[in-house]
């Protein structure tokens, strides 16, 4: 590549590099910094200079790294201190926190893949970023390696955004992948999704639905100019996922999926504001996020003018990543060069959050009810009761194989309703006489 149409107004001053953090995303970060050397430089129009990485042993094997083993350091605190862009692929919330509020106090600008803190304390650290005149880049923290932040904060800046649906945990839609396709067990796909670096470094966080709960938390913020934490998201997890729901899915050519849904939109008491929810949903295969296979990562985006944008591709795993924390690397490092900083947060809409029961969606319910006469009338009469519509009812008869007893298996989907009025009709479902069990809900989105 051509480095002749750059100069530098530093002269050939490198930009300094601090890396926190050498493990999957980490080594990716240092090996693709030193790969890349020549074209970072000729992008940038400044030499990259990585000038040490934090880690939490010293003396570990790290053969696969290939830097000079003096720059790696168990002190991060002075090293965020010598450098002008901190990159941090440490994880969790502290030390993390401490050590970037350091950097840009120092005066560097950061790079972030860590969306459980900036969904735990974003505010705090976009303070510091606009107290100190630097750049806080997270284009990794979401969705790994599709561009999806800097196209919302950007390209989408001029238009209103309405909703953002998808697929933003690898893991997960790996193990319900791979439930799906192979009819492999949950365990063993977690395990897997492990071995690949996918998973967080406490796999609850992808299972229980907090990894995919900070990134709405995070593209919600971004898509309603609106302060949106990772608490204020509604969030199941996939553990409660069975094979008798991925074949209760497939029996309706749909497929169960871990869906991130952001909405502005109004609740029942007309307060205009945010919803914003994380859990398990039906979609029909016909669905394009359905055949978001494997550990990609899908996300779509409505707005008033643009209409319908999709975003794909890979979501986790080192490379990816890595890719995505060196795309900011190489904004952050033009804006030192040039001499100015990027956008920040933009939170004046300020709208408020609303309750989940306000959210409304359409639901699959399998009851195991008495079979004789009057108990379909019985359970259509606990829907019209909450106000909750019925699209299809499904039924077939399953003999008890120890006591003999004939049940019906009762399969049925509701029109479009509020969580609020479903969960009462759960819960009239439940208390009924004629209701032996309530064997599943799950949403149907989509549609
Ligand atoms: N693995 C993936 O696919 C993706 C990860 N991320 C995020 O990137 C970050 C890093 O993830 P991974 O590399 O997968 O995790 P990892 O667990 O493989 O790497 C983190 C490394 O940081 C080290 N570390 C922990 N505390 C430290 C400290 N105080 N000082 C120095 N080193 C310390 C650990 O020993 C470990 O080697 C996390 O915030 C994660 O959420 C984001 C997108 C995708
Ligand atoms: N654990 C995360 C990694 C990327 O953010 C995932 O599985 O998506
Ligand atoms: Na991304």
């Amino acid at each position: 590549m051509s480095m002749s149409e750059h100069t530098n107004p530093l002269g050939d001053k490198p930009i300094r590099v601090a890396l926190l953090g050498c493990g999957v995303v980490g080594s990716s970060v240092a090996r693709m910094l030193v790969e890349s050397a020549d074209d970072l430089r000729a992008r940038i129009g400044a030499p990259v200079e990585l000038v040490g990485i934090a880690v939490r042993r010293v003396g570990k094997d790290r053969s696969d790294v290939p830097v000079d083993p003096a720059l790696f350091t168990t002190d991060a605190e002075d090293l965020v201190t010598r450098a002008d862009i901190v990159v941090e692929v440490v994880g969790g919330i502290d030390p993390a926190r401490g050590l970037l509020l350091k950097a840009m106090e120092s005066g560097a600008s950061v790079v972030t893949a860590n969306k459980a803190l900036l969904a735990e304390d974003g505010p705090t650290l976009y303070a510091a970023a606009d107290a100190a005149g630097v750049d806080l880049y997270y284009e990794a923290a979401v969705a790994g390696a599709i561009p999806i932040l800097r196209p919302m904060r950007e390209s989408l800046a001029g238009d209103d955004v309405t909703k953002v649906l998808g697929i933003v945990n690898g893991t997960t839609n790996f193990v319900l992948d791979k439930m799906d396709t192979t009819g492999a067990g949950f365990e063993e796909t977690v395990a897997q999704a492990q071995a690949l670096g996918y998973a967080e470094a406490d796999p609850t966080a992808d299972v229980e639905g907090f990894d995919a709960a900070a990134k709405a938390a995070l593209l919600a913020s971004l898509a309603f100019h609106t302060r949106v934490k990772g608490a204020d998201v509604f969030r199941e997890g996939i553990s409660d996922v069975t094979a008798a729901d991925i074949a209760a899915a497939k029996a309706m050519d749909h497929v169960v999926k871990l869906l991130a849904i952001c909405e502005r939109t109004t609740g029942q008491n007309g307060t205009s504001g945010v919803s914003v929810r994380v859990h398990p949903a039906m979609i029909a295969r016909t669905h394009p996020l359905a055949s978001v296979r494997d550990a990609y990562n899908a996300v779509f985006v409505e707005a008033s003018a643009a209409g319908q944008l999709m975003f794909y591709g890979r979501g986790a795993g080192g490379d990816p990543t890595a890719l995505a924390v060196l795309g900011d690397l190489v904004a952050v490092a033009r804006h030192i060069v040039a001499g100015g900083r990027g956008p920040g947060e933009s939170a004046y809409a300020d709208l408020p959050i609303l309750d989940v029961g306000d959210s409304v969606t359409r639901y699959h319910i399998s009851l195991d009810v008495e079979d004789r006469p009057g108990v379909l009338a019985q359970v259509a009469q606990a829907f019209a009761d909450t106000g909750v519509s019925i699209e299809t009812v499904r039924q077939h008869i399953r003999t008890n194989s120890s006591s003999g007893e004939a049940r019906a298996n009762l399969v049925i989907v509701t029109h479009a309703a509020t969580e609020a009025a479903l969960a009462a009709t759960v819960d009239a479902l439940a208390a009924s006489e004629v209701v032996a069990e309530v064997v599943s809900v799950m949403r149907v989105e989509g549609a």
